[in-house]
């Protein structure tokens, strides 16, 4: 299968309707990519936080419609990255959604760790409760999105509900580029999962994004690494990796049904 990561900067100069416009030639220049996958809230740009309230919709909105289209004219999965999803009463959540080639949600998963260092999220977005994954026709996919890189847990609760790749859209500063690489061959090797990791470029509110979208197989290669420029790179991958993976060394059958059962040293044995 060929995965296209579509990097995109979001200049504050530019409205989310001129952004949507031209992020679509970006996405149909992936045309012949079977899952084409964009960054974390590159409509709004993740640190406008002041913009959050007047960008959110709900997913019967503009940009799950234009996804919509575009998954349909592209004959492709299309993991639009994220949103602000308006969910009533004043909350809104950072919403990811997958949309496959006849222009269906396949899934929606709501960002579960909400970032707080030298950044708002924390403050105006509601944590998700849910873990999302979809079956294709490469495999079961799954989402999370940027700092849930951090949460080893959450992952292997997405593998434990089957998921084979996971797309992780991103809003990642380039000040933490190492731990971005660390972590997304980390989760990779760990949860014997395809990563396909999205992050935004450019410079929000004075934050430079770190890009290095990348996606990492099973084992731990990088079978592909962007630069720091807004485009589209390519990465073509065998799905059937992951089970062979899985089959010759299989480490996840060896782990505890309980870590939390164990004894500190020391106490009772
Ligand atoms: N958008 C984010 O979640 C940023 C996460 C991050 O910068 C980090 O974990 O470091």
């Amino acid at each position: 299968m060929r995965v296209a990561l579509v990097q995109v900067a979001s200049p504050p100069e530019e409205s989310v309707e001129d952004r949507r416009a031209r992020v679509g030639q970006l996405v149909r220049s992936a045309a012949g990519a079977d899952l084409i996958v964009l960054p974390e809230l590159w409509g709004v740009g993740y640190f406008a936080f002041d913009s959050y309230a007047a960008a959110a919709e709900t997913l019967d909105g503009p940009t799950v419609a234009w996804a919509a289209d575009l998954a349909r004219e592209l004959g492709a999965h299309l993991h639009l990255g994220s949103l602000v999803e308006d969910v009533g009463n004043g909350r809104y959540r950072n919403t990811a959604v997958l949309v496959a080639p006849d222009g269906t949600v396949a899934h929606d998963y709501s960002k579960i760790h909400v970032f707080g260092y030298k950044s708002k999220e924390a403050e105006l977005l509601q944590p998700g409760t849910q873990v999302a994954v979809s079956d294709t026709p490469f495999g079961a996919v799954g989402s999370t999105t940027c700092y849930d890189l951090r949460f080893p847990e959450l992952w292997r609760r997405l593998v434990d509900t089957g998921a084979e790749l996971v797309v992780v859209p991103a809003a990642w500063p380039a000040a933490r580029r190492e731990h971005w690489r660390l972590l997304t061959t980390a989760r990779a090797v760990e949860q014997q999962v395809y990563v396909i990791a999205c992050n935004a470029v450019g410079t929000q509110a004075g934050t430079e994004l770190g890009g290095h979208s990348r996606v990492v197989d099973p084992w731990g290669t990088v079978l592909a690494e962007a630069g720091t420029d807004e485009g589209v790179t390519f990465c073509d991958l065998d799905p059937a990796l992951v089970g062979q993976v899985r089959d010759e060394f299989p480490v996840l059958k060896d782990r505890l049904s309980d870590y939390g059962a164990l004894a500190r040293q020391g106490g009772e044995r």
